[in-house]
């Protein structure tokens, strides 16, 4: 149990050990408990809030889709030596998890983005940050040090906006920009519908906005004088049904950083990301939350991949919740994946630590199916690592 080379084996001996001691681990092992544990100290609709979805197919389906893809174990090979780096965008991180980007996390935790980026600089997995955080963006930057950060970009419908953002983005340090496009508009979430609850509409989640000099030059007043106004032109900016692909010429033009495009499906729209010149796509459904009845992320994985994946960086969030899910994701042809709400819950039940314990234990997990399964080197996995005859 404790042979292992890695930081992250060592985890799960750390945890047994406490056991010994009649130490329990502070959050719950299970991601079903963990999730009823933060339902417990959560206002009910912020917990709805992040639980809910867009009805409740493509969450469902994102989380069972993954059982057809099974692990196919091998036997007897070296596994004393692990590797679990891989490289996106051309540079090697020490692990495939990074954090999704999650807004308004201020409704989880009064520290939000603060304490998330600190675990994740303490943890060494990156972070993107969202548009509609609760702090700043370049606050938060300096809490990640020279942890790798990336900017998810909600594309307001103001070009000068959108430079603006970008460009602090890429001033602050963060290495590439998001841009999401499967959240031109929020769905249909009957949970929030049904609690009246949008955190935005009481000025959560702007940060970004109300310390940007493009955006303040559209009030009358400063932001905090009045809530209503800023929330107003808020809604006025935020995004834009017309967007469509040429658009994106403009945000090439207005930043070196690399870009990469959040929420892609179909294959056909990985090729058009290709042509635009974006650098990456990560395959997503945003968690289940545009959509009702959409394809489960998992299942539109391998098409992206086959159509773009040696020409520009796949990642693939939606559905993460254990290490057998990160190895199929990799396995299909993912470079990396992004971990979502299993980070919420820590976050929202022992904020910065739980943040912290969450992404070791998954890192855990991961070293030890990586292992069992009979691989070294999480980069080099091949579908072949799986029984599935579906891709
Ligand atoms: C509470 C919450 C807020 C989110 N906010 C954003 C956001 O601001 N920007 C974004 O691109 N995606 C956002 N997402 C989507 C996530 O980045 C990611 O795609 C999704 O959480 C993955 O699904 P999973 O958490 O079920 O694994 C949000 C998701 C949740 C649960
Ligand atoms: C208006 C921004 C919505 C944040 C988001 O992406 C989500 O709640 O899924």
């Amino acid at each position: 149990m404790d042979r292992t080379n890695t930081p992250y084996g060592n985890h799960q001996f750390g945890i047994y050990s406490a056991g010994l001691k009649g130490e329990l681990p502070i959050l719950p092992l299970r991601y079903e408990d963990l999730e009823a544990r933060a339902r417990e100290v959560l206002d009910p609709a912020a917990y709805w809030y992040v639980a809910g979805g867009a009805g409740e197919a493509s969450m469902a389906a994102n989380r069972h889709s993954f059982d057809r893809y099974p692990l196919f174990p091998r036997m007897l090979t070296d596994v004393s030596e692990r590797d679990l780096s891989t490289t996106v965008l051309g540079k090697k991180h020490a692990t495939p998890l990074m954090l999704a980007p999650l807004g308004v996390q201020e409704i989880l935790h009064p520290d939000a983005e603060l304490a998330v980026a600190r675990a994740a600089a303490d943890v060494g997995v990156p972070m993107t940050l969202s548009t509609v955080s609760s702090y700043p963006m370049e606050q938060v930057k300096s809490e990640l040090g020279d942890t790798t950060g990336w900017y998810q970009l909600y594309w307001p419908n103001d070009d000068e906006l959108a430079t603006s953002l970008v460009q602090r983005a890429e001033k602050a340090g963060y290495e590439a920009i998001v841009i999401t496009l499967d959240t031109k508009m929020l769905a249909w979430r009957e949970r929030d519908l049904e609690g009246a609850y949008l955190p935005f509409l009481q000025g959560k989640g702007l940060a970004n906005y109300t310390s940007d000099p493009v955006f303040c030059a559209g009030l009358d007043k400063a932001p905090d004088e009045d809530v209503v106004a800023t929330v107003k032109h808020w809604s006025q900016v935020y995004a834009s049904p017309e967007r469509s692909w040429s658009d994106l010429a403009k945000l090439r033009a207005a930043t070196n950083l690399p870009l990469i495009l959040k929420g892609v499906l179909h294959p056909e729209d990985a090729l058009a990301a290709r042509r635009a010149g974006m650098d990456g796509v990560i395959v997503s459904n945003h968690g289940g939350r545009q959509v009702d009845g959409s394809i489960a992320a998992i299942d539109a994985l391998a098409g992206v991949v086959d159509a773009v994946g040696d020409h520009m960086s796949v990642l693939f969030d939606s559905g993460i919740r254990r290490g057998a899910d990160v190895l199929k994701a990799v396995a299909l042809g993912a470079d990396a994946v992004l971990v979502g709400r299993p980070f919420a819950w820590g976050l929202a039940c022992a904020g910065e630590q739980g943040v912290a314990e969450v992404l070791r234990r998954l890192l855990a997990d991961i070293d030890l199916t990586l292992a069992l399964t009979g691989h070294d080197r999480i980069d080099r996995l091949t579908r072949a690592a799986l029984a599935s005859t579906r891709y």
